[in-house]
């Protein structure tokens, strides 16, 4: 089943034509990177896809299985419904700081308890064990009583990525998730996220400036450039020499910054397996 239709989507911002005619197709259960130089369209295409902004022209659609999201500048019928069934994470202010890390992890059930429920804090007792149980999912169960302000990079996101589990989103769309984290604090929130796609079915997209993180967690890669999508296939294919073709002088954002060099899956053991995930403790 397709999760995700993109057709035809285009956008401008002044005179930055941000996104070019992205016409792309998700299946349910897939794990994607989106990759890109710096401007070249990938939060765009991100805040189109979690009903932040609207397309330009008659063509520009958007799916969210099998329903309109958005078509021609106008929002579906269903738009407010099938946006409850997407979580968005940014590279960072996921989480309320003067909040408690459990506290952030219930707001996932908002939308799904009453308005007065909501206002005042009011969970139940399953709700408080659901939230529980997602910080024990993503490692981080010790720090619930933690105000969220005291949480590391890479502990926030994964309180965000457990947040999504509360709210049972079926989409979970993360921008640039691990951009400013230390590699070791980078693969823990990539393993959490490679863990909710294979146990839970969940669809993720994920953004990323580093090719080789899309090249260990992602079995299929879209390219961006100029707002265009120029490719779209294995994650393997993407040798340091293709992303050259690719980028020509820009590939050098999107390689290790220490100099590793990315070698094809092909040719190296997995360093991850996305179906046997290994959670490391906080
Ligand atoms: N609200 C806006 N107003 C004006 N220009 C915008 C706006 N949002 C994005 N742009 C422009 O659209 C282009 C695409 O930006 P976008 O943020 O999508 O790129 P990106 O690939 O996510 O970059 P980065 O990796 O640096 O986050 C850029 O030229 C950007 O300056």
């Amino acid at each position: 089943m397709t999760a995700i239709q993109v057709s035809n989507l285009s956008k401008r911002f002044g005179r930055t034509q941000a996104l070019r005619d992205v016409s792309l197709s998700i299946g349910k259960g897939e794990m994607v990177a989106l990759i890109g130089a710096s401007g070249s369209g990938k939060s765009t295409l991100i805040r189109h896809l979690a009903g932040l902004e609207m397309g330009d022209g008659a063509a520009s659609r958007i799916e969210l299985f099998g329903r309109v999201a958005q078509s021609g500048g106008r929002l579906g019928p269903q738009a407010k419904e099938l946006r409850g069934r997407v979580s968005v994470i940014f590279q960072q202010f996921n989480l309320v700081g003067r909040m408690s890390v459990l506290t952030n992890v219930l707001l996932g059930h908002l939308g799904k308890i009453s308005r007065f429920r909501g206002t005042f804090a009011l969970f139940n007792r399953t709700e408080k064990a659901a939230a529980s149980a997602a910080l024990e999912r993503v490692g981080i169960a010790k720090t619930a009583r933690q105000r969220a302000s005291t949480l590391s990079g890479g502990q926030q996101q994964r309180a965000a990525i457990a947040r999504t589990l509360v709210q049972r989103a079926e989409i979970l769309i993360a921008d640039e998730p691990i951009a400013s984290l230390d590699p070791a604090s980078a693969r823990r929130v990539m393993d959490v996220l490679a863990d909710v796609n294979a146990r839970d079915g969940i669809t993720v997209i994920v953004s990323l400036h580093q090719v080789e993180f899309a090249r260990q967690y992602c079995p299929r890669t879209v390219a961006m450039r100029d707002g265009a999508v120029i490719w779209d296939g294995p994650s393997s294919a993407l040798t340091n020499a293709f992303l050259g073709e690719l980028y020509g002088a820009s590939a050098g954002e999107l390689v290790l910054a220490d100099g590793a060099v990315p070698q094809p899956a092909s040719a190296t053991a997995p360093a991850h397996s996305p179906k046997q995930p290994v959670l490391e403790p906080a």
